[in-house]
């Protein structure tokens, strides 16, 4: 019997959970590496990246997590689990931190700028409209977030956000510092998927839009067309509707 793991060591797995249940599908939380073999993918949620990964090595998850993603699992990296996902990432505090690693890209961790600096924007994203329907936009909240400021030949670039050219070739500050003097835009990379591994800088277990979970619970036949005894249905229950009014801090 499949379900879907998340990875609940810190950060929003709480949401996702919530976000798969309204899908009717059960997330299971993920602390331990024997808790891996259980499941068949995986959402790593966003959070503080520096903190996660220093949990994730004092419960040896790194090793578990790595075999996870080689043996071609679907796995799903939101904004810290970009960073976790990604083969390299830059503006990392000293000492750096340990990475998952499997997405062949470069992401620096705070592109974006400071807390203070989160926000959110309507982003173009086709690939997923083609695959999901719905509108041609989605709510994307950029939390602290990272951006992808290069990709691999492999990885399929899903969305993007404009931003002032010179701030991809200095990404140490913010963007709000040098919006002012950037005439040139370019862009950088805020989703992508690299055959079983899916990742995006923003937050889409925040909003009501239950778009890219459905997306990632495809990539695993979670739910879609070859779906079937994989399924595992929650059981909407007086308490469970209660508990779903209750543990969503979501964004319309
Ligand atoms: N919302 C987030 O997950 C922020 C991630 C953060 N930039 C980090 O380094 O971990």
């Amino acid at each position: 019997m499949a379900v879907v793991g998340v990875l609940a060591l810190q950060g929003s797995f709480n949401e996702h959970i919530a976000a798969l249940r309204r899908l009717g599908v059960k997330g299971v939380e993920i602390r331990k590496p024997e808790q891996l073999l259980t499941i068949n993918s995986l959402i790593i949620p966003g959070g503080e990246s520096t903190t996660m990964a220093k949990l994730a090595e004092y419960f040896n998850l790194f090793p578990a997590l790595r075999e996870f993603v080689q043996m071609g699992k679907p796995v799903w990296g939101t904004c810290a689990g970009l960073i976790f996902l990604a083969n390299k990432a830059t503006g990392q505090k000293t000492g750096g931190q340990e990475l998952v690693g499997g997405l062949d890209c470069t992401v620096h961790r705070n592109f974006f700028g400071s807390q203070i600096q989160s926000f959110e924007t309507e982003l173009a994203v086709p690939d997923l409209v083609s695959k999901e329907g719905g509108p041609e936009t989605f709510r994307g909240v950029f939390i602290r977030a990272p951006a992808i400021l290069d990709v691999g030949p492999e990885v399929q670039v899903l969305a993007d956000y404009p931003v002032p050219s010179d701030k991809v070739l200095s990404s140490d500050s913010s963007v709000e510092g040098q919006k002012e003097n950037a005439e040139e835009q370019s862009k950088v990379i805020v989703a992508v998927r690299q055959g079983n591994i899916l990742a995006t800088a923003f937050h889409p277990e925040l909003t009501a839009d239950t778009r890219w979970h459905s997306y990632f619970l495809k990539m695993g036949n979670v739910i879609g067309e070859e779906a079937s005894s994989s399924i595992v249905p929650v059981e909407v229950t007086t308490s469970s509707k209660l508990q779903s009014q209750n543990d969503l801090p979501i964004f319309q």
